[in-house]
């Protein structure tokens, strides 16, 4: 047994008369990236300076309006890198740069030294206020720690004297999960008063979850409580900063939404100390297929997954929400059949509300398309092989030939595992359209040999075709060109059939199109049926190659039979 007494959950308030879990979210929040600092300061290789000026344009690219680039008084390269975008002029008039300090005299004047030359600015101070970290880290009572807070919004407030442009003042009581809330407002508050906070002044109070310690709706409580506590809301930008201990940063993300927060804080994919800062890129889609405009623009999702993996070295994982290679993919058979009906139904309906079963959203609108959905193994049907042949190579295989081709495909997956389009295909060909064995289509002539042109029911067709080799021409008579076939194999061949389905499609468009023709028939004293499939550009020839695919697969069941 593990020893789980060594562990407790942390006690906070307590909420009975919660307004969240009755709303939805409805509106996009602020964006706050963090991926230049949370996420830069968890890497194994930080960024240098080349890669955090890529991520920094992505990001604007993405449409993130304020970015913290960075901790510009822990190092060199982070003051460069600010120093590198001012006096650059990478910043674009709509951006906001946002700095991180802790609340000390030398990191914050260090700070507004980088910030030279901006006409604004996010000062961004934090200090610890959690019970634990007062007493271990700092072992310090709840004034002196408030004090370090009021003091460094002081420090702050001077500097901007000699600070050109305007600063707006974000306060963090960092570990705040794990804070008495009263005590947290108590210092927010008391921070918002020494700056002069006002409705037209407002002050971003940002309630990390440092490290996650709750389920997501503790965190959503706290947030609606402290939301309801301030001494005046109209002069707070409520954040949101989620960390992701316990895998649930997304969901505290939402319900923190839900429970009043106006701004968010995270990364791209979710890097960021330990288990990751919050995901936006999942957060903002999610709010995307509610119909709710993410303000951020993820539709090039593979081309940011690149440049993230190039520049923080990390991995996207292939299950991560949107973004994972294998999250377009479907294995399983009934998956695979449910996604190509509601494929279909989705064009069938003018392309308009998406609802298709297993796909949450549209791959298309992250161009994703040109993936694979469907993969092929040995969990897949009928449904999966016939949605690769569709939309990979154009072929309608008729429902009743779905079952025999999936079988054929399924022996192999069984003996190598994922069977490729290309496979697939290859099979499907050699199987169904190449069987000239020992039958083989050369040519046709068909006559319309009714008086009437309007009457169609008495045709001839003369047919060359290789038997065994030997060139023989057969005649045959019916009252329609696929009637008239039939009673030409039948005749002049050994082996004896029925017609029992047939089904025909153009395979391209254009002057150079192709037709496919897909025939079942049953063999004379078989139980079971074949089938055959023709192409060519003339459909009537599409159709006799098909059947003379079938009568040899007929003739090799024959074969089979007779042992
Ligand atoms: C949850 C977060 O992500 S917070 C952000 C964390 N990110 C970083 O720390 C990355 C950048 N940091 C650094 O490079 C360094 O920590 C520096 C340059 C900022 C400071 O370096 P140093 O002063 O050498 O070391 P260090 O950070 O360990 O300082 C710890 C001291 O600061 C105090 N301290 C820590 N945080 C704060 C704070 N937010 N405000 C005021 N004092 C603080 C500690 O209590 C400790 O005090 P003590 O020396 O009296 O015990
Ligand atoms: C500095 C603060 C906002 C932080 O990163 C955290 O508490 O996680
Ligand atoms: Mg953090």
């Amino acid at each position: 047994m593990m020893n789980y007494q060594k562990y407790k959950r942390f006690e906070t308030i307590s909420l009975p008369d919660r307004t969240w879990p009755d709303r939805h979210i409805e509106k996009a929040p602020i964006w706050c990236s963090v991926d230049l600092r949370d996420g830069n300061q968890a890497l194994v290789t930080p960024m240098n300076i080349d890669e955090k000026v890529e991520m920094f344009q992505k990001l604007v690219e993405l449409g993130f309006k304020e970015i913290e680039v960075g901790f510009p008084s822990a190092s060199q390269i982070e003051y460069d890198f600010i120093r590198k975008l001012i006096d650059d002029h990478l910043v674009p008039d709509d951006v906001t740069l946002q700095v991180l300090t802790q609340c000390r005299e030398h990191l914050i004047r260090r700070t507004f030294e980088s910030l030279k030359g901006l006409d604004k600015a996010i000062v961004h101070i934090y200090n610890s206020t959690s019970i634990l970290q007062r007493d271990v880290v700092f072992n310090k009572n709840k004034e002196e720690i408030k004090k370090i807070a009021t003091d460094g919004c002081q420090l702050v407030k001077d500097l901007c004297s000699e600070f050109d442009g305007k600063v707006i003042l974000e306060y963090s009581p960092e570990s705040f999960t794990g804070t008495e809330m009263d005590y947290a407002v108590e210092v927010c508050d008391a921070v918002m008063d020494v700056w002069g906070a006002s409705k037209d002044n407002k002050v971003i109070i940002n309630l990390p979850a440092t490290v996650e310690m709750d389920t997501p709706n503790v965190y959503a409580d706290q947030v609606e409580w402290v939301s309801r506590h301030f001494k005046d809301r109209e002069r707070v930008i409520l954040s949101l900063h989620p960390h992701n201990d316990r895998g649930t940063g997304i969901a505290a993300t939402e319900l923190g939404l839900l429970a009043g927060a106006d701004r968010v804080e995270g990364t791209l994919f979710g890097n960021g100390e330990r288990t990751g800062n919050v995901d936006l890129v999942t957060v903002a889609l999610n709010m995307y297929t509610h119909g709710v405009d993410p303000k951020l623009d993820f539709s090039h999702i593979n081309d940011i997954k690149k440049m993230y993996e190039r520049v923080t070295k990390m991995e996207v994982p292939p299950r991560q929400p949107y973004a994972g290679q294998l999250v377009f993919t479907a294995f399983s058979g009934s998956h695979q059949d449910a996604i190509n009906k509601g494929m279909h139904k989705y064009r069938e309906r003018g392309n308009k509300q998406w609802e298709v079963p297993y796909l949450p959203i549209d791959p298309a609108d992250l161009n994703r398309q040109y993936e694979p959905i469907v993969r092929i193994n040995s969990q897949s049907g009928k449904g999966g092989v016939a949605f690769v042949m569709d939309t990979v190579f154009g072929y309608h295989i008729p429902k009743a030939m779905q079952a025999d081709f999936a079988k054929i495909v399924q022996n192999i997956s069984e003996a190598e595992g994922e069977v490729s389009p290309e496979r697939i295909f290859d099979t499907f060909t050699k199987e169904y359209i190449d069987m000239e064995e020992p039958y083989k289509f050369i040519s046709q002539k068909l006559i319309d040999e009714s008086e009437d042109p309007t009457n169609d029911f008495d045709r001839k067709v003369i047919l060359k075709i290789l038997d065994h080799g030997e060139e023989k021409t057969l005649v045959g008579h019916g009252n329609g060109p696929i009637d008239a076939v039939r009673d030409a194999l039948n005749s002049g061949s050994n082996v004896h059939f029925k017609l029992l389905d047939y089904s025909e499609h153009a395979l391209t468009s254009g002057s150079s199109s192709k037709a496919a023709s897909y025939v079942e028939m049953q063999g004379e004293g078989m139980e079971s049926a074949e089938w055959g499939v023709g192409v060519h550009a003339n459909i009537t020839t599409a159709t006799i190659k098909a059947m003379i695919s079938g009568l040899n697969r007929i003739h090799r069941d024959l074969r089979n039979k007779e042992g």
